[in-house]
């Protein structure tokens, strides 16, 4: 079973990221983890191989957004890194994420990303990509996903109920744009707690800095899985 709190290991290099994992790796429940941009451009396919050897679950969030067929392509060279989980942009288009679809393989599930956590809805109307409202966007973008075989999106935790109204009670609603309470947004705009975000229908979440940047990682992250599974 995938542990549903996936720490964002947004970090520069392997270095600082295996300092940050050393004491998690003799635990016999690991965390999850999600690998970004950042640490996946720095230190490429081996550094996930590395992880996926010392049995962390991966999710790997690179965000494909490109015509049909090289997101295919770059969907089958990903699949063969044995991750968890891969992102897309549902805005990509229907062709594009059935390209996806057709090449994840049968052990990874493709997360598309509805309207980025860090948007507030006047950044949104600001790309004069739509005129819909956030939740109108949301539903449509999730429910492009769904019909086109995605196995769920990236939102909010603000939209999560919104998706699996307009969705399946199946279809997965992974949330960053998480918080504890009394923590600062940092460049995020639509932000849950936890335990909010838990009771507002997201099925899993991300939590980055919240952890990554504490004094003390571990109990943090504890107080996150109390939180999530209270
Ligand atoms: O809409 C999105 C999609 C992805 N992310 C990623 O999640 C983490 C969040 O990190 P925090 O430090 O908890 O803010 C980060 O890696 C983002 O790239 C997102 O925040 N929003």
């Amino acid at each position: 079973m995938i542990e549903p709190v996936f720490i964002a290991l947004d970090f520069p290099d392997a270095a600082a990221a295996n300092t940050f994992l050393l004491p998690y790796r003799d635990r016999i429940v690991k965390p999850a983890l999600k690998v970004g941009m950042e640490l996946f451009y720095a230190e490429g396919p081996s550094f996930i191989r590395e992880l996926r050897e010392q049995k962390f679950d991966v999710f790997l969030d690179l965000k494909l957004y490109d015509i049909p067929t090289t997101v295919g392509h770059a969907v089958a060279s990903l699949a063969k890194l044995d991750v968890q989980y891969l992102t897309v942009h549902a805005a990509g288009g229907e062709k594009m994420l059935r390209a996806a679809v057709a090449n994840k393989g049968a052990h990874m599930k493709l997360l598309a990303v509805t309207q980025l956590t860090s948007f507030s809805e006047m950044d949104m109307q600001e790309t004069q990509l739509t005129n819909a409202s956030m939740s109108e966007s949301v539903i449509h973008l999730a429910k492009l996903a769904y019909y086109s075989g995605i196995d769920g999106t990236i939102s909010s935790p603000l939209e999560a109920n919104l998706i699996k109204k307009n969705t399946s009670d199946s279809f997965l609603r992974i949330t960053p744009g998480i918080r504890l309470a009394g923590d600062q947004a940092d460049d995020q705009a639509r932000i849950m707690t936890p335990k909010a975000a838990h009771e507002n229908g997201a099925t899993g979440l991300v939590i980055g800095r919240s952890i990554t940047k504490a004094v003390q990682p571990i109990a943090v992250y504890e107080r996150v899985l109390k939180e999530w599974s209270k």
